[in-house]
């Protein structure tokens, strides 16, 4: 009798180092599925711009794999045991996800599944150390970004080689498989089309991309990372986050990079570790989910369940839509909107103020973020506001307030990032850009800008606002 697996891929979506992928084509036959499992995911279920992207990493997988992806939506446990019943399946594999929320369900489906007879095989394949390995000496977890990576990670354990593609794939056609138009990812007017064309999208893509930044735009990456008009970091996020390539394949890459004789200035410097040290914030950021909380929704540290937050409500929509009347705030924002991803300097900017001088909870920009993010996720959006809001683990101190106003003449010294995404104010002098608020009339005038008009004034005044914060946060700390 042939046997007959089914693979369940989630946040995997690609062929080569994919474990569970590599170990069910062993079978005669082999049903690949992809579930749309909104019932479960409940406030967790996937934004806006994250089910664009999803849509288009499905439709280039269903290619790879000549139309043989079996796609549903709907809760998970109903619709496994039934494509394993209709199909005369015995062994199911995926590789193991590590949000709470997925923990629970899979936990429910695997002890299911057991109880019917049907094999199940949890594969690592989205995190270089799993988190219950990395633990103190006393057998506690880490809460510090910096011994929980290099004594607890890189002192114990190599990340393992990724894995090969399959050679051959026995793969199926389930009858009960919906299409991809019906999984009904994109919806509502055509806002996404201008997200096309922007980034790298599916497997191969993600490959290219690697390469191409391990071979030159990581050169001098510690420090121009930081630029928010340099592409000197990887862009990769999404790509990571929805599994087109693995943490595995991006390790051994830059392993292999920092070898290259003809990459002698990679192996030289410093910048191949930061990267390295980046995807270790990823893991960090997965390991606190795990070990702690849902780091999406509860302070790490619980003190901070005191802190008394404002409800501004058009305050909160001026961030989200880019119309504070602080320029980097806005083109941060802008940024995010028009294609879906925000530069890492400008994510700890615009989330600096909209929770230290709005004083707005972390929990509403974490929302924002989530719908307009297309690398949205939950550990490391979750982990990464509560790092800049002071109540996460190993998080900024309450008293660092960024200043937009220098933060943005510090990395965007000539202005171009600022041009680009509020353009209303490219006629200004360098020297205005930054602050409109402190140009004289004429200036403004000749500059084609009347504030309040054509750009905002600023909703809040930086100084008075960022000593408030602090006022604030002094109460909480002292009871910290
Ligand atoms: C408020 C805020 C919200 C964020 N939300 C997300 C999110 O939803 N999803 C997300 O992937 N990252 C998030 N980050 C982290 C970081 O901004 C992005 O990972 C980074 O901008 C992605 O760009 P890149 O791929 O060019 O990064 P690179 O610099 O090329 O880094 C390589 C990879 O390392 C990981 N990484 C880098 N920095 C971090 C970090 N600080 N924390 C966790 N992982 C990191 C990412 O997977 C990234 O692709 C957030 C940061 C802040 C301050």
């Amino acid at each position: 009798m042939d046997k007959i697996s089914l693979v369940w891929l989630r946040q995997d979506l690609r062929l080569s180092d994919n474990p569970a992928l590599l170990e069910a084509v062993k079978s005669d036959q082999v049903y690949i599925v992809y579930i749309l499992d909104d019932e479960n995911a409940g406030s967790n279920k996937m934004g806006a711009a994250s089910r664009w992207r999803l849509h288009q990493s499905l439709a280039v997988l269903e290619r790879k794999l000549g139309g043989n992806l079996n796609l549903y939506k709907g809760a998970a446990e109903k619709i496994i045991p039934e494509i394993i019943a209709q199909n005369g399946i015995t062994d199911i594999h995926w590789n193991r996800c590590y949000e709470p929320w997925r923990i629970k369900r899979d936990r429910h489906i695997k002890a299911t599944l057991i109880e019917a007879q049907v094999f199940v095989h949890s594969h690592n394949a989205s995190l270089l150390w799993e988190p219950w390995e990395v633990l103190k000496k006393d057998g506690t977890p880490y809460r510090v970004f910096t011994p929980f990576y290099k004594n607890g990670c890189l002192a114990n354990f190599q990340p393992r080689s990724p894995h090969p593609a399959p050679k051959h794939i026995p793969a199926q056609k389930d009858r009960t498989s919906i299409s991809l138009q019906k999984l009904d990812l994109i919806k509502g007017y055509p806002w996404f089309e201008k997200l096309n064309n922007h980034w790298p999208i599916g497997e191969e893509a993600a490959l290219e991309r690697s390469k191409e930044f391990l071979k030159s735009d990581i050169k001098n990456y510690k420090i121009d990372r930081n630029f928010p008009y340099k592409t000197n970091s990887s862009y990769l996020s999404p790509n990571l986050h929805f599994g087109e390539i693995s943490p595995h394949q991006l390790w051994e890459l830059t392993e292999l990079a920092s070898r290259e004789n003809d990459n002698e200035w990679v192996s030289k410097s410093s910048d191949i570790n930061h990267f390295k040290n980046e995807l270790g914030w990823r893991e960090f950021s997965y390991y606190l989910n795990y070990h702690f909380a849902d780091m999406q929704k509860q302070n790490f540290n619980k003190k901070y369940d005191e802190f008394s937050w404002d409800y501004e409500e058009t305050h909160y929509a001026a961030w989200c839509h880019g119309k504070t009347g602080i320029p980097i705030v806005d083109a941060a924002q802008r940024q995010l909107w028009q294609t879906g991803l925000m530069h890492n300097r400008l994510r700890m900017i615009s989330a600096s103020f909209l929770v230290k001088n709005l004083l707005i909870d972390w929990r509403r920009g974490e929302r924002w973020f989530w719908d307009c993010l297309l690398d949205a996720d939950s550990a490391s959006n979750g982990a990464s506001w509560q790092w800049v809001a002071g109540c996460g683990a190993d998080a900024a101190p309450y008293f660092r307030v960024f200043n937009p106003v220098l933060q943005s003449k510090k990395f965007d010294p000539d202005g171009t990032f600022l041009k680009k995404y509020v353009p209303e104010l490219c006629r200004l002098p360098l020297k205005y850009l930054y602050e409109p608020w402190e140009a004289p009339e004429e200036i403004l005038s000749a500059a084609g800008i009347e504030l309040g008009k054509t750009y905002p004034k600023p909703i809040v005044n930086l100084k008075t606002s960022r000593e408030a914060a602090l006022a604030q946060y002094k109460l909480l700390t002292g009871k910290l």
